[in-house]
């Protein structure tokens, strides 16, 4: 009956042990002759310590072992083999305890599951990178790296509603460059790119630390400011409008209009805001051009 045993054992394709309370391997099949390496000889005069990789011994002592001596086995403990040539084998191992303090041991190969669970963390990771890229898209302009449109509706909500609980102001400013389809038309629409470039890294260089700024389309930028009074807010568009007017860009000279609305204690919304400022700025461009004009409630009464 024994040897009977003894040759079933031989054809499971999974390695078994029979570790004595010393920790010696009384017992082998022949899945762990080929898969260590080792002659059955040599393995019954090994110890459980000579087969498995360091790791896996301090976590035999200090995990394995007490649980077993409370439970009388443990299941699917993940531990590495070393071969005779020093290969490393990733094994699953169920194990029972005896009355007398011996163990039996069936250990699986999981280099498939190993190289699953690789691929399941790679493909993890990609879906990560890609979802930060869509949302960089959602939210980035791509010619200027500035917020765009719907990322600027969202923060500037948010902006505004705190703003509301808080009772401060906050300033709505839409830049517009004036005559963009003259620079088009006599430089080619490729350097009227790279003036719209230059106005988003010379706006995100004036921005204080919560300021959004953001390109809302076309030749058009918009900047929100929290905590500003109108005086400052004033200031800040002029100071642009002025930094704008005396540099020139690769020898063109650029002047901008300016609009700019505050927040009241009964209008905190970004779409009342951007209308008003919008209004401001049709004032500016319909004066002349290259100024900043604050918003006066006159400006949306209708011509009689
Ligand atoms: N190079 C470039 N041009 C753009 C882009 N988006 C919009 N435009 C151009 O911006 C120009 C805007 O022209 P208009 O709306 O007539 O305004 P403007 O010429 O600046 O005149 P005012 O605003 O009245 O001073 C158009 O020629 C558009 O083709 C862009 O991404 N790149």
């Amino acid at each position: 009956m024994t040897s009977q045993l003894d040759s079933f054992l031989e054809c499971f394709n999974s390695g078994h042990l029979v570790v004595n309370a010393k920790r010696e391997i009384s017992f082998s099949n022949q899945y762990m002759v080929n898969h260590l390496g080792w002659s059955q000889e040599a393995l019954s005069e090994m110890s459980l310590g000579d087969i498995f990789s360091r790791a896996s011994n301090i976590f035999i002592d200090s995990y394995v072992y007490p649980l077993l001596i409370n439970e009388h086995c443990a299941e699917e403990l993940q531990l590495t083999l070393i071969t005779a040539k020093g290969d490393k084998i990733a094994v699953v191992a169920n194990i029972n305890l005896d009355q007398y303090q011996t163990t039996y041991w069936s250990l699986y190969g999981c280099a498939n599951r190993d190289k699953l669970y690789q691929e399941l963390i790679q493909a993890k990771e990609l879906l990560e990178k890609q979802s930060e890229e869509l949302l960089e898209m959602a939210t980035v302009d791509s010619l200027t790296g500035l917020l765009n449109r719907r990322a600027l509706d969202n923060r500037a909500s948010k902006v505004l509603s705190q703003a509301k609980r808080s009772r401060s102001s906050v300033a709505v400013i839409i830049i517009d460059i004036d005559f963009f389809k003259v620079i088009n038309d006599t430089y080619g629409h490729a350097l009227g790119d790279d003036v719209l470039q230059y106005l988003g890294t010379l706006l995100l260089k004036k921005r204080r630390d919560h300021d959004i700024v953001a390109r809302f389309g076309g030749e058009e930028f918009i900047l929100v400011l929290p905590d500003v009074n109108e005086k400052n807010a004033c200031k800040v568009a002029e100071a642009i409008r002025v930094d704008i007017e005396t540099t020139q860009f690769k020898g063109i000279s650029i002047t901008v209009s300016i609009g700019v609305s505050l927040n009241k204690e009964d209008n905190n919304e970004f779409d009342v805001l951007f209308k008003e400022a919008d209004s401001a700025l049709y004032i500016a461009k319909k004066e002349g051009r290259n100024k900043s004009v604050l918003f006066k409630p006159s400006f949306l009464k209708p011509a009689i």
